[in-house]
């Protein structure tokens, strides 16, 4: 069975409902998710899953939320794992610019981002579909 990490930082919520829909969407494919608040994540989710989903609200002038998210992705430097990415995201008052940056980055790390989407606060019925798509390419699903 398939294994995938989904990554996350949510305070409001915004963050957790779409990586919820990410979960529902692969479980619902019979694939074993691994769904953690970045708090409770280390490395170890990272190299055991097949492919992860990471994500992030903007946060201090635009760049993914710095605490607890930033010092994790750090650590995924120089690991060299040519893992599927997907960034998913939530903004305010900017635009989808933080992402664009996260996923350079992840891909200069060695990573593979197949996809990504950031959102403005919540998610309306078309970025629930585009999201449900996206976490089907993390596993190659028709
Ligand atoms: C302290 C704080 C800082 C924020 N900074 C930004 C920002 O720099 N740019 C932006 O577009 N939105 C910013 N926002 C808005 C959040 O990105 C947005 O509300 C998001 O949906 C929050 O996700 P969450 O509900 O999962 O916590 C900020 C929100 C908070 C509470």
């Amino acid at each position: 069975m398939k294994k995938v990490a989904i990554i996350y930082w949510s305070k409001g919520g915004n963050v957790e409902t779409l990586a919820n829909i990410i979960s529902d969407k692969l479980e619902e494919s019979g694939v074993e998710v691994n769904l953690k608040q970045v708090s409770d994540a280390d490395i170890s989710d990272i190299s055991e899953a097949d492919a992860i989903a990471l994500g992030s609200p903007a946060m201090d002038e635009n760049k993914i939320e710095q605490n607890e998210m930033e010092p994790f992705i750090d650590k995924l430097q120089n690991l060299n794992m040519n893992k599927k990415v997907v960034l998913f995201g939530s903004y305010g008052w900017g635009q989808a610019g933080f992402i664009n940056e996260w996923e350079k980055r992840m891909n200069s790390y060695g990573f593979n981002v197949i996809g990504k989407l950031a959102i403005g606060e919540a998610p309306d019925d078309e970025q629930i579909e585009a999201l449900k798509d996206l976490s089907k390419n993390l596993i190659n699903l028709e």
